[in-house]
Formats: C-alpha cells, structure tokens, sequence
C-alpha cells in the first residue's frame, strides 16, 4: 500500500503504508509502482517526494515474505524506473531506512535525513546481500571501503554519519517530509544526470585489491564479491552479479535460520504463562528506581545495566572494602561504555549505601548476593521487612528454586527471578523466571524492565536451572562422558568450534570457572570426594562423571587459577590424569569422532529443551532459542537448538538418540523425550506448530 496526493501545487508526495515498519511487502510494492506511474504522467507534478507512514521511511523487504513464492513486483525495476526518472524524485527518511528501503532511497536522486534517522544495509544479518542495487549503488555513492563495511557488517549509521559519508544530501531536525517538499519545489527542472548513482563511477581507492582479499578473509564473501562487481564491471553487470549472488544465498540454511532468529527475538516478547498470564493482557508497572544488592561483578553489570537505561539505582553493598571497590568499578565501566559510544558518561543516577535500609523506597530491587540459599534467604526475609510492600522483589539467582524464596516473604506475588548472563550490562540475555505465585503485573513488570535495558526477556517457569543452566547440564555432562570414554577436550572443542560455537564446553567452562558448577553440584549432593569403585561413577542412581570434581581437587578452577581443562603453560597433566582415570575406572578408551561429539552433546541438550517445552518451562521453542544463541553462544546462523533440531529433522535426531540410548542406558536423557516422540510420530510438524503439542504442568519442583 502506498498513498499517492499532491502537495505545495507541484509535488507528488508517495507514502508508503504498511505498519509497523513499512516493509516493502507485495502490496507496497504494487503500490509504490502505481503511485510513481502517476505522479510521472501527472502534467501538474514537477517533482516527487517519497515518504513512510508515522515517522518510519522503511524497515526493508518484507521479511515474513522470504521463503515464500515470490508475488507481485519485484523491486528492482521499480528502483530503475525511480532513477531513471525525468522529474526528480527525494526519499524523505524518518526512523530507518533499512535493507530495501535504504536501497529504494539510493534509487532516488535526493535524501533528505531527519537528525534521528538510522540507515543500513543490514541483509548480512539475515544471511543474504543487499540484492536491489544495494552492492552496486552504495559504492558508487560513498566508495568501496565504506560500502565494504555497510554491507558486510550490516551495522546501522546515524543520520550524521550519513552526512559524513555522502549517503543523504542534508540532514534536518524539523519534519523531514516538509522540508524534502520544499527541497523538491527548490530542485524542479535541475538537471539530473549526475544525481543517478548508478551512472556514477566507484570513487578511485588505492589498493582495492588488498582491501578485498582482506575482507574476504574476515567476512561474508558474497556480499564483498557483490561489491568487488561494482568496482570493477559496468553497472549492469554489476547487478547481473548480486542478483546471482542473491540466489544462491536466498534459499540457505544459514539465511533461514537467521530470519528465523529475527523473528525469534520479537516472539519471546508475546509471553505467556501456563497460569493464563499473558503479555497483552498484563499491565507493567512504572520502575523508576531500583536497588542492587551485593556488589560483586553480577551486581556492578547490573548497577550499570540499570543505570544506563536511565533508572535511578541505589547499590547496597554490606562489605565496605567491596562497597569502596565497586562504587570504582562502575564508574570506570560506564567512563569506559560511554567512551565506545563517543558520549560523555551521564551524571551519575546511582547512589551507593552499606545498609539495607536504602532500599526502602525501590520500585524494584535485585539481589546479587552469593549464589547460597541459606544467605538469599535470610536476605529476602530482611528485604521484604524493609522495602515496600509494593516493591517487586527479584533474585539473581542461576538455579536455586524462587518459589522457595517467594515463601521468605509477605508479598510473594511480587517475588521473581531475574536471571542476568555475565557480563550483566553487556549480555542481551535475560530470563524472567515466575514462581508458582507471580503475579502477571510481576512478570510483566519485569520482562518490561529487562527491554528497558536492552535485552530480550524470555519468560521461563521455576525448575532447577531454570531454562538455559538446565540444558547446559545435559551437555556438560555429555561432554565428560567422552572424555571418560576417550575423547580429549581439544577434540570436543574443535568440534563444537566447528559447528560454530565461538568456544567449546571446556574452553568455555575454564573461562567462568570450574569452581561454580562444583559449588553447585555441592549443594545437589552430587560432588563428593572419596569415592572409589563403580560407585564413583554413579550418583542418585545414573551415570555421573566426577570428572569435573576431581578438577577442582587439584585446585585447577580453569582461567583464574591458570588451570583448567587446558593448561595456560605447557603440561601435559591433564592427559595423564585421564588415562590414569579411565584405567582405574576400568574404561577403554575408543575414537570418538566429531560426529558422536555433536550428536551426542547438541541433541541431550536439543532433548531436554523438548522436556522444557513439555513442561511448560517455556511458552515455545522461540524461547530456548533465543536463550541459547544471546546466553550460551550458540551459533546464531544455525537459528538455536530448536531451529536446528527442525532443520535436521525431528526423526533423525530422535533416532539417534535412541542408539546412544542403547548404548548407554545408564543414561536416561538420552532417551527421546514424550514431546519429541509424540512430535515425530505426528509426521515431524515445521517448528511453529509446536506449541499446538505441548501441555502439561509448568514447575518441576
Ligand atoms: C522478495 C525478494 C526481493 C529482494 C530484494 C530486496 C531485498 C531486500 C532485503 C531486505 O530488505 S531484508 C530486510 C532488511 N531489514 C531489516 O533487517 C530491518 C529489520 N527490522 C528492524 O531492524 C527493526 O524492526 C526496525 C525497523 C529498526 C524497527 O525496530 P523497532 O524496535 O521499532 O521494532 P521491532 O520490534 O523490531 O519490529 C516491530 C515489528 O515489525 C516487524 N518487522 C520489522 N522489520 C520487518 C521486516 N523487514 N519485515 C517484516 N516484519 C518486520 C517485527 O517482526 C515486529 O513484529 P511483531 O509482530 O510486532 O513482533
């Protein structure tokens, strides 16, 4: 849809008009099409101004539209038609000009930017190429090296620095549609030759060939082979080349994946509980202020989360040496975030206190306090004696059980988690986990707060681990028993690496520290020293590897302690303390290929997120994915675990967990879960008929 009227006597004025964003779906596209032939055969019309609905030029191709058959026209020759145009035609750009829609404005001879604007050729985002001009256009208008970066990062520049670059002729704080008219009405029966930028020539740059190669290496290829096109083929040929480029990438398992993600993270905001609770008709209430407790490095992220949001903080540290360390450490972590964002840091909004007492009038507080049940509960008893009876009370916790703590308290409606990932202020992660007592408002509250800091809030149900920590088990512990059975954590890492994960299960486990996870299985009554014979291998009745334990005996807590799964100086001790492992456990080793690593590691962990959903953890597969690639590093292009699990096929993975069953049976969640099999038997649904399958009750504990 596009409106087409007449403005100022002489200006055809095209809006386009599909909320929210104004993607360029068939029926905008149609629309545009018709509203350019008219304004261009209207004798009344000089000039032409191309503007979006409510203050948002456009948002790109319809995203929703990918993966379907193509209908109505496409939008290259509409830009053509656009360019090649007798009347001049400006691109009027409030809120984004995005992917197509930037391109639709690299199509027009003029850009006028409204100061807050933001543009981009955010495509590589999506597995594919800026592919309606784009690779071609954008080069000549700015060069190769800018381009380059536009189009290969898909990063988003400001109006300002799209004056600077030469993408948008000027840049305005007052209603940018007016002043394009008026700057249309100024420009009538100029001449417009040298306004077509596909006319133009790419601005000479020395050593392009280098800058290519370099790129090549570091980037997508197809995006830098589009632009190298540009450089150096006529602009025809040029556009010969993306279209081809394009096609090759249109219908890849990475590019699916990463529209599936996009619209992932958007899902996870339309939460619901198993209760009835629901995001359209919850109300989230007003948090101006909020209060930290506990100032270690969960509580200083936190604190700076906050405070950047623009939320006024009081951060409530007991231990004045820590108090006097933090209230340092955070003013240097927000010194140095608003060096990165070329800002002054703000006036500090945080206040800082050793008693409790300050947070007597938070809206909200969080509690980052040593991961202990006995200290947390002690801290929300004191909390809820201390703060208003309004406030929301939330734990930090990463596993211990919220319903318990909910109980500590007067009002424990208002108790919830507020499961941040480490770096605090840096993550985009963050689980809001309800308790069995929560009350929508709660819920609402919070996932309201988590958006307010940038994140994406995934509602979760209360169970040991919540989501995220909960698969991650499977998988660790996965990854030790191929260690037992002779793999070494090169070969798994490699493998996961490989796959995708920017770092392997032990890699990643010597960086937060090994000491955490035996803390934890401490307190699950798990790890225990000592044991000897096969009853060291088995615990509560299943396999269990005490590997990990043992570690931390010798002292080896991974990057903190110089020790870990791998040694930060030659050593060869880890190998040996397997071999002498497996020999007294009597254990054979045996090749393990990559194959078995992966299946064996990413489908318990694909399992129990099937669990999850059976359980009613979690609303939809939509969740686990988004928890997983912005909390856990699962490979974004590969879309999440659940993603996966569809592009692989439900059968496959539910039959290869069945042999690894067979094989060890000791093993219980190796064993296809009720969910998948039921998915499986029901001819293996696409991933967004899934929560058509799954019911059931939603806490574990
Ligand atoms: C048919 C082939 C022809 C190919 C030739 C042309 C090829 C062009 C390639 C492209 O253009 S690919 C698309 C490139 N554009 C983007 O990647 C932009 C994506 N959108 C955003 O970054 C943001 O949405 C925004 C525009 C900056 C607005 O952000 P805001 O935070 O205000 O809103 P959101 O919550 O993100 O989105 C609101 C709502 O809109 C949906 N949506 C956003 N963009 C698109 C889109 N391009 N297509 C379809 N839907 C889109 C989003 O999913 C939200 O929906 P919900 O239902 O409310 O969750």
């Amino acid at each position: 849809m596009a409106q087409y009227t007449r403005v100022s006597g002489s200006v055809g004025l095209i809006t386009l008009q599909n909320p929210p964003v104004n993607a360029l779906s068939a029926a905008v596209r149609l629309g545009i099409g018709e509203a350019v032939q008219r304004a261009l055969g209207d004798q009344e019309v000089q000039s032409v101004v191309i503007c979006g609905q409510n203050g948002l030029f456009c948002g790109g191709a319809d995203i929703r539209e990918f993966g379907k058959e193509m209908t109505g026209p496409p939008l290259v020759p509409m830009i053509h038609a656009i360019e090649a145009a007798t009347k001049p035609v400006v691109a009027a750009i409030e809120g984004s000009a995005l992917g197509g829609g930037l391109e639709l404005a690299l199509g027009c001879h003029y850009r006028i930017s409204h100061c807050k604007a933001r543009l981009g050729l955010p495509e590589v985002t999506l597995g594919l190429l800026p592919a309606a001009g784009g690779t071609q256009r954008l080069p000549r208008l700015i060069g190769v090296p800018a381009a380059l970066n536009l189009i290969t990062t898909g990063h988003h520049v400001t109006a300002a620095e799209a004056l600077q670059l030469g993408i948008v002729d000027q840049v305005t704080e007052h209603n940018a549609v007016d002043v394009a008219v008026k700057f249309a009405l100024s420009v009538t029966g100029k001449p417009l030759h040298d306004r077509r930028v596909s006319s133009l020539e790419c601005p000479a740059a020395p050593d392009l060939d280098s800058l290519f190669e370099e790129a090549m290496l570091k980037v997508r290829v197809a995006c830098v082979q589009a632009v190298r096109a540009a450089a150096t083929l006529p602009y025809a040929r040029g556009m010969e080349r993306e279209k081809a480029l394009m096609a090759t990438l249109f219908g890849s398992g990475q590019a699916r994946a990463l529209q599936y993600f996009f619209f992932a993270q958007r899902a996870v905001g339309r939460w619901s509980t198993p209760g009835g609770a629901r995001w359209d008709t919850s109300q989230p209430r007003p948090v101006r202020t909020a209060a930290v407790i506990g100032l270690g490095t969960m509580g200083r992220g936190i604190t700076v989360a906050l405070a950047q949001a623009g939320l006024s903080v009081v951060a409530v540290e007991t231990q004045a040496k820590q108090l006097t360390e933090a209230r340092k450490a955070v003013a240097g972590m927000l010194k140095r975030a608003a060096v990165r964002r070329g800002t002054t840091p703000e006036p500090g909004s945080i206040t800082y206190s050793d008693q409790l007492q300050a947070a007597a009038r938070a809206d909200l507080v969080i509690e980052a306090v040593f991961e202990d049940m006995e200290v947390k509960e002690t801290l929300f008893r004191q909390l809820s004696a201390v703060c208003r009876p309004d406030a929301l009370l939330c734990t930090n916790t990463s596993s211990l059980d919220v319903d318990h703590l909910a109980s500590q308290t007067r009002h424990p409606h208002l108790v919830l988690g507020m499961h941040f990932f480490a770096p605090a202020q840096a993550m985009k992660l963050l689980e809001v986990v309800y308790g069995a007592r929560s009350s929508p408002t709660a819920v609402a509250t919070a996932m309201q707060l988590g958006k307010t800091m940038g994140k994406v809030s995934v509602a979760v149900g209360n169970c040991r681990g919540f989501a995220g920590n909960r698969m991650l088990k499977r998988y660790l512990e996965q990854a030790f028993f191929l260690l037992e059975e002779g793999a070494t954590p090169e070969g798994v890492d490699r493998a996961l690496e490989e796959f995708g994960f920017a770092m392997g299960v032990f890699r990643m486990s010597d960086l937060s520290g090994l000491d955490v996870g035996w803390r934890v299985r401490k307190a699950e009554g798990l790890a225990q020293s000592g044991l000897t014979g096969p009853s060291a291998r088995v615990r509560q009745g299943r396999r269990y590897s005490p590997l990990g334990d043992l570690l931390c005996e010798h002292q080896r807590f991974g990057q903190k302690s110089g020790r870990g799964w791998y040694q930060y100086e030659p050593d060869p001790w880890l190998h040996r303390f397997l071999e002498e492992y497996r020999a007294r456990h009597g254990l054979l080793p045996r090749r393990i290929d990559q194959q078995e690593v992966l299946e064996r590691c990413l489908f318990v962990l694909i399992n129990e997120g099937f669990q999850i959903l059976e359980d009613r953890i979690v609303a939809g597969p939509e969740d686990i994915d988004a928890i997983y690639v912005l909390g856990y590093g699962w490979p974004r292009h590969r879309g999440g675990p659940m993603f996966y699990a569809h592009m692989v096929g439900l059968e496959r993975v539910a039959q290869r967990l069945e042999h690894y069953h067979q094989a060890h049976p000791e093993v219980p969640y190796l064993q296809p879960c009720g969910l998948l099999r039921r998915l499986v038997a029901s001819g293996s649904p696409p991933i967004h008929r899934w929560r058509r399958a799954i019911a059931g009750p939603h806490s574990q504990l």
